[in-house]
């Protein structure tokens, strides 16, 4: 089913995932990010999330850096629905904000395979995130048999159902669709796969929230690299990108937000 909507002008996120990669030595990396930020095109804003070790340190690093109007946030990448208790090993939104992250991703389909998170839990961690005066970045997308099977629009509808809170704006949500074979795969759906999506996605948070909708960021992810990057940014309704692997090079971030239109 090909959707047609009007393409809002939205400013492009271009967002780092390091997942479960990066020591201290790793903050060449950002410093990296930084410089380089300041030579991309206005239009597009940078997040780096990398693991929660690196976020205090990270977020000190942005805030000494000599220009203070770059582009760029430090997230993270998950966080506990609890703002504080009796959970080992957890770390909840409002610690993370306390260490600097602006942005948690959640839902990503890594912690719904690994950690058995449905999407009643990441609609808590989302309002998790918003209790601590984040935003949150929601994962949606397909299993490869999913796809195989044509059920790739269904599966995103009841994701992104039962995974969003009421009360979602344009400021304080950001929707990532990452198909999950295509995920550390080097394989990609085509344009015209995406652009199916991606407008499902925008008449789909049209209808629920309004003018809110019409402005969220759509990010596409998996498998986005230099290489294919300008191509599937210019994709309607594609706002930017959820990086992995590539992220985790400066000059391919960097190249990747170069990337957009
Ligand atoms: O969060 C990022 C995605 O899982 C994409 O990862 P990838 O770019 O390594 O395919």
């Amino acid at each position: 089913m090909r959707v047609s909507m009007p393409v809002p002008a939205v400013r492009s996120l271009i967002a780092g995932n390091w997942k479960m990669n990066g020591l201290k030595a790793a903050s060449s990396e950002l410093d990296a990010i930084l410089e380089g930020a300041a030579q991309l095109s206005s239009g597009v804003d940078l997040l780096v999330c990398p693991p929660a070790t690196l976020i205090a340190a990270f977020a000190d690093r942005l805030a000494a850096h000599a220009n203070s109007a770059l582009p760029v946030a430090i997230g993270a990448q998950d966080c506990h629905t609890n703002a504080a208790g009796a959970h080992t090993g957890d770390i909840s939104a409002e610690m993370l904000a306390d260490a600097g992250a602006r942005t948690i991703i959640v839902g990503h389909s890594e912690r719904r395979a690994d950690h058995a998170e449905t999407d009643a839990i990441v609609r808590t961690k989302a309002q998790a995130v918003w209790r601590a005066g984040l935003v949150a970045i929601v994962c949606v997308g397909e299993t490869q048999g999913e796809r195989n099977a044509g059920h790739t629009l269904d599966v995103v509808a009841g994701q992104l159902a039962g995974s969003l809170p009421d009360g979602a704006t344009a400021a304080n949500l950001v929707v990532a669709y990452e198909p999950v074979w295509a995920i550390g795969t080097g394989m990609t759906p085509t344009a015209a796969d995406v652009e199916e999506v991606h407008g499902f996605i925008r008449q789909t948070l049209t209808q629920r929230f309004n003018g809110e909708g019409e402005r969220m960021r759509l990010l596409y992810g998996g498998s986005v690299k230099p290489s294919n990057a300008s191509e599937l940014m210019a994709v309607p309704h594609v706002n930017g990108a959820l990086v992995g692997g590539a992220s985790l090079k400066a000059s391919d971030f960097l190249a990747i937000a170069a990337g957009c239109p």
